[in-house]
Order: structure tokens, then C-alpha cells, then sequence
């Protein structure tokens, strides 16, 4: 396919999204199932214009002042990508069949100033959803543009290097072929950047190191976020909701083998592959607990040193890896997560030992998910105290602890880290002692 058909292959699937609303994961799926001529080039292409105008749909469409697919994917094109009008027209040949119409004239105008109008609200220029503004702003300030711009950004590929198997180092040297390098932050944590256009990340499941389970991939706040609860060690631990297993998988690296890892997940639907990840990451002490008749953890309660908490939530950190999720959250999605927190939390402080300690983890960036539920859960109850993370830092990844990332709740800090500060998804972390 050239650039035409591809221009042409996006329109049509956000068309069919703005119809089905459904995750664009499944829209991309049906297209490509339907359409087999594509090549994996072409479907890599035609995915990341759909990606990109989800990123900033609501800038493009100020910019173009329409919210068509049409004009939502000519802005990413020649903007996002830097074709430029030219690149688009051309790219808009007459002699390809499979090509859109070329430019109008207003269109052309548009693109060629490529400007947001200087009346835009502040929830434009940063792509956020206007209902979540107050939240945004509650915590960013006058920071909510550049942190709404950075969350709108594309991410690249974080590897966490399974210590259980090899350095960090030896894993480099397998992946520089692939142009990974060190993270900034996280000791064990290798990058691959985001590439521009349709240029295609590397396929990193298909490596033997994969393979033989000498990494992950996971986001470097998670991997900090694994750091941060592992510090000061912990002999048992329960990992209330384990999901398909990162952070387990990260603490059993962390915390060594004397280390008792009891992974759990009120919904086992959710565990997936995470016998195959335990199996090929060596990591002996994850015992999985189903859920299922009666509380399968009652026998744990008062015993855990760490019991870490990554919550449910609307997943806001996440954003540039999922911007279709940006735009479908409801305002009753975020109230069911906030009542959802509470739950795990108050599960959570009864399978902690006295002296022992939670660590919350949440990747959303809204403060209703975050420290307005650490105030809460301190504010309750007399036996937990919030840490200073901020003081774990520097033990946790050897590193100093980035500006503006402490946030103080209940007399103690908790961390936030987003894309614009830490290069990483949006993650909060707070750890909370249990008086002993
Ligand atoms: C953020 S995801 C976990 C991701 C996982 N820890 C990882 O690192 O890959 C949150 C998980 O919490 C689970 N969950 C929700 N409510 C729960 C509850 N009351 N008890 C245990 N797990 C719960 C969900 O099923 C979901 O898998």
C-alpha cells in the first residue's frame, strides 16, 4: 500500500470507531482481518495514525476546526508525522484509487499555518477530557498544558531486566542491535525509544533473551513503583492484585528467593499468561492464589511484611499507551474505581503484620484515586502512618529523586511520577506503616 490507501485505511477505522465506540485494539483487528492484502508495514503504518489522533484529538480538531476522521488524519499526517501539506497532497495522488480527495482549500490552509487558535480552552491544548480538568488542575496547576502535552505524547518500549537471570548489562548487549539503552531511573530498566511516523517498534517478544525470560516489559514507573514497595525487604508478601503478575514478577527479583510471594486476583480472568511468565522468569517464589469459595488469603491475615496494592483504576497514567481509553472514561467508571481503592485497602490492612507496611500503587494521575484515598484510609483508623517516599528514592534506584514528584498526604510523601516529569507512564506510590 502506499500513503494514500493507508490515509484512507485510518479515516475509515476511527469512522468505525466514532459508530461502534469499542476499544481500538478490536477496530484495528477487523480491519486488518478484512483487509489481507495489507502488509505488516501497512498495518504498523495505518495504526499509528489512529494511535496519533487519539493522542490529540482535541488539538488536531481545533487546529482543523472539525472533528471529522478526514481531518483529524490529515492534521496527524502532516503534522504529527512532519509530512507537511505537500507530503499530504502528494500522498493524496489522483492516480491512486484507494487514496482520499486531496485537500480543500480550507483544509490546505489549515494545515499549512498549523496553529491552535489562541482562543482554544486550556483542555484543548493539553487533549484532555474537559470533565477531568478540575482534577487535572487540582494537581498540575498552571503545569495541566505541558502535562496534558506530555501524556499525549507516544512512549517508547521499557524492559525490566529479570535480575533472577541476567545483568543489566548482558541484556544490553543483546538488545543494542535493537537501540536500547539504559533508563534514567530504574537500575534494571532498559528503553527502546518511540519511533516518529510509521517508523515500527522492534517485535521484542520474538528475542530468545524473551525467550528465556531475561526480561519484561514493563513501564519504568512500574518498575520503580516494585523498587520502591521491595526496599527494606520483605519475607512475605501478598500482592492483592496480581493481575498478569509485573510487580510480582518484579519483587521476586527484588526480594531474592528466601521471599514468599502469594500473587492473588479477585478475578482470574485477569491473571493470563502469568504461569508461562513465572515459568520463564525463574521466579520460584510466586505462589498463585485463585480466588474462589471463602477468602482464600484469610490465612495470610496479620502475617504479610509488604502487601502491595496496585489498585484498579482508570488507568489515566497510562494515556500515551492508551488514548482511546482517554476519551472513553465516564465519570461513573472513576467513582466505581474510588469505591473499588477503598475496598482493597481496608483488604489490605488486614493481612499486614504489625511493623509491616503496604505499598498503594495506582497508574492514574487523578488525586480522587490517590491521595484523597491515602487521607482517607489514614484519616480512619490509627494504626497505619503514611512513609516519606521521597526518602526511599535514593535506595530504591540509586538515583536523586526528580523535582516535583513528592506529594505530601497525611503527614507523610508520596510519589507521582508522569510523563512530563519522569519520562515514565503516570504512576502514584505511597507506602504505609502499620504501627507495630
Ligand atoms: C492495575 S491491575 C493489576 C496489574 C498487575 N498488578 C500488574 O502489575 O500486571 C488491578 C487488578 O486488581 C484486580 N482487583 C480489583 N478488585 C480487586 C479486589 N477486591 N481484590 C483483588 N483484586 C482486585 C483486578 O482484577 C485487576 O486485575
Amino acid at each position: 500500500m502506499r500513503d494514500g490507501g493507508r490515509i484512507s485505511a485510518a479515516i475509515e477505522i476511527l469512522g468505525d470507531l466514532e459508530v461502534r465506540r469499542r476499544p481500538v485494539q478490536d477496530a484495528l483487528k477487523d480491519w486488518g482481518l478484512t483487509h489481507r492484502f495489507a502488509g505488516s508495514k501497512d498495518r504498523n503504518a495505518i495504526g499509528g495514525l489512529v494511535y496519533d489522533v487519539l493522542r490529540r484529538r482535541a488539538s488536531l480538531a481545533a487546529i482543523m476546526g472539525a472533528e471529522t476522521p478526514r481531518a483529524l488524519v490529515f492534521a496527524a499526517y502532516a503534522l504529527m508525522w512532519r509530512r507537511g501539506l505537500e507530503g499530504l497532497v502528494a500522498a493524496c495522488d489522483p492516480e491512486d484509487r484507494h487514496a482520499p480527495k486531496a485537500p480543500d482549500a480550507d483544509e490546505a490552509q489549515r494545515l499549512s499555518a498549523g496553529m491552535i487558535p489562541e482562543e482554544a480552552p486550556d483542555h484543548v491544548r493539553a487533549d484532555l477530557p474537559e470533565w477531568l480538568m478540575p482534577s487535572f488542575r487540582r494537581v498540575f496547576g498552571e503545569g495541566v498544558v505541558g502535562e496534558g502535552q506530555a501524556l499525549a505524547s507516544r512512549a517508547g518500549v521499557d524492559l525490566r531486566v529479570n535480575t533472577l537471570k541476567a545483568t543489566r548489562e548482558e541484556v544490553l548487549g543483546l538488545l543494542e542491535g535493537l537501540g536500547a539503552a539504559a533508563t534514567p531511573w530504574s537500575p534494571i530498566g532498559l528503553r527502546i525509544a518511540a519511533g516518529e511516523g510509521d517508523e515500527k517498534a522492534p517485535h521484542v517478544v520474538s528475542e530468545l533473551a524473551y525467550k528465556r525470560g531475561l526480561y519484561e516489559i514493563q513501564d519504568e514507573g512500574s518498575q520503580i513503583a516494585s523498587l520502591i514497595a521491595a526496599a527494606g525487604g520483605a519475607k512475605t508478601v501478598v500482592d492483592l492484585c496480581a493481575g498478569g503478575g509485573g510487580k510480582s514478577l518484579a519483587l521476586a527479583a527484588a526480594l531474592g528467593p528466601a521471599a514468599r510471594i502469594h500473587a492473588y486476583d479477585n478475578d482470574k480472568r485477569r491473571f493470563g499468561d502469568i504461569l508461562d511468565r513465572v515459568a520463564r522468569a525463574g521466579a520460584d517464589s510466586i505462589a498463585i492464589v485463585e480466588p474462589g469459595a471463602g477468602d482464600p488469603l484469610a490465612r495470610l491475615d496479620g502475617t504479610a511484611d509488604l502487601v502491595i496494592v496496585d489498585a484498579p483504576c482508570t488507568g489515566t497514567g497510562t494515556w500515551r499507551r492508551r488514548p482511546d481509553a482517554k476519551w472513553r472514561l465516564a465519570p461513573g467508571a472513576l467513582d466505581m474505581r474510588v469505591r473499588q481503592q477503598a475496598e482493597v485497602l481496608d483488604r489490605a490492612a488486614r493481612l499486614v503484620r504489625p511493623g509491616g507496611r503496604i505499598c498503594y500503587v495506582t497508574c492514574s494521575l487523578l488525586p480522587e484515586e490517590n491521595e484523597d484515598r491515602i487521607a482517607a484510609f489514614v484519616g480512619g483508623r490509627q494504626d497505619f502512618s503514611v512513609a516519606d517516599a521521597s526518602g526511599i528514592w535514593k535506595e530504591a534506584t540509586g538515583t536523586e529523586l526528580p523535582d516535583g514528584i513528592a506529594v505530601k498526604v497525611g503527614g507523610g510523601r508520596a510519589l507521582r511520577l508522569t510523563p512530563r516529569r519522569t519520562d515514565t507512564d503516570g504512576f502514584f506510590i505511597a507506602v504505609l506503616h502499620r504501627r507495630g
